[in-house]
């Protein structure tokens, strides 16, 4: 019987911070094969908790390079044992957790360049890198490299103006300046310096990978107008950086054809093309297929927030990314350390531990809450800066407690009414086919669904985002085989699973909340002063 036709596909990598996980997705969008890899399960040799080391100063977290490298051949070789066929693979690429930096010692290319397909990637791999902990986006070790970045671009605005976001102690460009005065000599051995995501792309290449301009934009380096690297900010990181990094590409670019290891040792196809990795936020937004006007929240522990911009206002919060799947636009992400952790909190102290009842304090209370408005935070929050439950009557007298149904909506109406407010803080406007995509575990809930809606007087839709990385980064697979068609990201994906709608905003909704808007930002401002003085 002939052997039957194959089906030719597309693989999305995402090296994420506890796992490299892979997907095969078909001609038609459909995802037909996965599988994943556990750091902490699967390498246990490693020791890593969560797939990192958090350092006894309790600031620095690392990860070895060489868990990634052996995780990949894991998997690899599990889908060779399975039977899939990678001669039907026309292209891969991927995603990495962001800011995370990988350094490669002098002579790693030529160790890239001529892999034996005998035997495993880590095996040969071992002594290809000048420090073996690699810095990832939980360290928070480099306060004093951030002050000094910005104090030499002209304070936090100007960096935030230059780069898209204003020092953070994650950031790559901060990492790498704490790696040139705490360990000059491992420095001087390194020939280039990836990010997770390039140093991915590189394992696929058989050489090093550029960094891409989304990924990239999240180093305090690349001027995102321009693209390029800022001189300022490498000059006051460290020596030669420039040289080390190599120049940073469009995200949609074809990097190359994948080495001849991977087709010898694991039958892909000389021909397979490589599709420039990128950061695992960037490659979510192409997985939700996110648009011009659409707005992401992802629900969970903390609240995120991930916008398309074209004109961004950078600011001294949040982060402004270059867009993953269209180089004349932006991305942005928010972030909310106050999301599940108080609706939870609110949930067991007012709703007996019951969404159930959470949602009927949702629906016996009126859009708007009579005016009352409420700010719930219990940990210090990120946007703004701001820690405690503050409550306000409708004539914005505080007030020190609301009856249980009213303290419900005044937590789920302010979140949401922060999150527009902050949003268009960063350059972000509704637009008339604005859509909301909602995440994450309070996604399931149709009554915090319903606010959301009223609040931004915009429809809420869901998604599925599990394999949202690997997917988007399937997705960028197959728009880089159109590379050069201008052919757009949208109409690549135009087959993928549709989000199903889940609210629609209430008639009405956005006369209430328009005023409510105005009186919850004067408040916020209000609370700001009095915690921390006035604005300088
Ligand atoms: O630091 C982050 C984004 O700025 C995280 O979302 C990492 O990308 C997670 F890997």
């Amino acid at each position: 019987m002939a052997e039957p036709a194959g089906r030719r596909c597309c693989l999305g990598w995402d090296f994420s911070t506890q796992q490299v996980k892979v997907v095969a997705v078909d001609a038609e969008l459909n995802v037909f094969y996965e599988d994943s890899v556990h750091f902490d399960r699967d390498l246990q040799e490693f020791g890593t908790q969560g797939g990192v080391h958090v350092h006894e100063d309790g600031l620095t977290v690392t990860s070895p390079v060489l868990m990634w490298v052996q995780a990949l051949d894991i998997i690899l070789e599990k889908m060779k044992a399975s039977g899939f066929d990678f001669s039907q693979v026309l292209a891969l690429s991927g995603a990495g957790q962001q800011h995370g930096s990988v350094y490669w010692k002098a002579g790693a290319s030529q160790v890239l360049a001529s892999l034996s397909p005998d035997l495993l990637l880590h095996e040969q791999l071992q002594a290809c890198f000048s420090i073996s902990d690699c810095p990832v986006w939980m360290d928070s070790s480099t306060t004093a490299q951030c002050r000094q970045l910005e104090a030499t671009v002209g304070g936090a605005q100007a960096l935030s103006c230059l780069t898209g976001s204003r020092a953070y102690e994650r950031f790559t460009g901060n990492q790498i300046a704490k790696l040139y005065q705490q360990n000059p000599e491992a420095y001087s051995h390194t020939e280039r310096i990836s990010l997770v995501s390039s140093f991915a792309a590189s394992l696929f290449l058989g050489s090093h990978s550029p960094i891409d301009y989304s990924d990239g934009s999240g180093m305090n380096l690349l001027r995102i107008q321009d693209k390029v690297w800022s001189q300022a900010c490498l000059g006051a990181c460290a020596p030669h950086l420039e040289e080390k990094l190599g120049l940073p590409v469009p995200s949609c670019s074809v990097v190359g054809a994948i080495s001849s290891y991977f087709v010898q040792r694991y039958g892909f196809p000389p021909g397979c093309k490589v599709v420039a990795f990128t950061g695992d936020n960037p490659a979510s937004l192409a997985g939700m297929r996110l648009e011009e006007g659409d707005i992401a929240v992802s629900l969970g522990t903390s609240d995120t927030l991930f916008l398309w911009l074209q004109e961004p206002t950078p600011t001294l919060e949040g982060h402004i990314f270059c867009n993953p799947v269209d180089p004349q636009h932006y991305m942005a992400l928010l972030c909310f350390k106050n999301g599940s952790l108080m609706r939870e909190k609110i949930r067991d102290e007012l709703a007996s531990s019951s969404w159930s009842e959470f949602s009927k304090a949702l629906q016996s209370t009126e859009m708007g809450n009579c005016g009352n408005l409420g700010f719930y935070f219990d940990v210090m929050e990120i946007t703004p800066e701001i820690i405690g439950r503050h409550r306000f009557s409708a004539e914005n007298h505080e007030v020190s407690a609301f009856p249980w149904d009213v303290e419900i909506r005044a937590l789920i109406e302010g979140q949401f009414m922060a999150k527009k407010i902050h949003a268009e803080g960063l350059g972000y406007r509704v637009m008339p086919k604005t859509k909301i995509l909602a995440t994450g575990g309070a996604s399931h809930n149709r009554d915090i669904l319903q606010v959301l809606a009223d609040v931004f007087g915009t429809p809420v839709y869901v998604i599925d985002t599990a394999n949202s990385a690997c997917v988007g980064s399937a997705y960028r697979a197959f728009h880089g085989l159109a590379a050069g068609t201008d052919v757009p990201f949208s109409e690549v994906v135009k087959l993928a699973p549709n989000p199903r709608l889940a609210a629609a905003p209430t008639p009405g909704a956005s006369q209430v909340y328009e005023a409510l808007l105005q009186r919850y930002a004067m408040l916020e401002q209000r609370i700001l002063t009095q915690t921390r003085g006035p604005p300088e």
